[in-house]
């Protein structure tokens, strides 16, 4: 008789554009793989094929505020469905770079779309699963608009304005407020080391 693997855990990191969490997550998944556990880096909107085709709409076509939630959300089905459930079920550990928080972050937060609606879409798309800990990177609007590569082209909500950002921001901190216990705020204007240092701590902890 096969014993069923051990659940794997499910981390996302999110964070407003130039925020700094792409830096850590080959760390986190370096340090992950060093304690034996087999990880998926994966990425929203993305993660599938057609996910990535999701994604290039919703990050470069204007679009009413409801369908850029619908067709993240369309991308999030399919990408649970294809890569997030079976790897769990496997045993292994997600690290996904964005998940739901940026949709109440970006079109709750940002876009001003009604919270409930997103709430339903939640319940939805995936009404047992939610991340066992997510990394909420914040730095100041200024810090991460200094950030961002200067050479190289931005996407529609990187062309965003200030007031966007700063209202994406407030939905970040409103999520982590909701949700202490899986949320947790790094400091991203720290130096990349000092927040490393953190980030094992905290994963040390996820790992026993
Ligand atoms: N703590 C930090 N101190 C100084 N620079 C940082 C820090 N974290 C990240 N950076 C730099 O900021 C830039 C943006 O970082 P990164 O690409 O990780 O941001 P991001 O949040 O993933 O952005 P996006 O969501 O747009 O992909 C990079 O050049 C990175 O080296
Ligand atoms: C999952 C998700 C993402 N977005 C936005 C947030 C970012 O601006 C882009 C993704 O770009 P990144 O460089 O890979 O971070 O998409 C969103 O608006 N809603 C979402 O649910």
């Amino acid at each position: 008789m096969t014993v069923p693997a051990k659940r794997g855990k499910f981390i996302t990191f999110e964070g407003i554009d130039g925020a700094g969490k792409s830096t850590h997550i080959a760390f986190i998944v370096d340090f992950l793989q060093q304690h034996g556990k087999t990880v998926v880096s994966t990425r929203e909107p993305g993660g599938t094929p057609l996910s990535e085709t999701l994604r290039e709409l919703v990050l470069h076509q204007k679009m009413h505020l409801e369908t850029e939630a619908l067709l993240v959300f369309a991308a999030r089905r399919e990408h649970i469905a294809q890569v997030i459930e079976p790897a769990l079920e496997r045993g292994d550990w997600i690290v996904s770079d964005r998940f739901t928080d940026s949709s109440f972050a970006y079109q709750g937060g940002g876009r001003g779309l009604a919270l409930a609606k997103l709430e339903a879409l939640e319940e939805w798309v995936h009404p047992a699963l939610q991340p066992d800990l997510t990394l909420l990177f914040d730095v100041p609007l200024e810090v991460a608009r200094a950030r961002l590569d200067a050479t190289r082209e931005l996407d529609k909500f990187e062309r965003e304005q200030a007031d966007f950002f700063l209202a994406t921001r407030q939905g970040y901190l409103a999520r982590a407020e909701k949700f202490p216990h899986r949320i947790i705020i790094i400091d991203s204007t720290q130096p990349i080391a000092q927040i490393q240092q953190r980030l094992t701590t905290i994963l040390g902890q996820l790992l026993n």
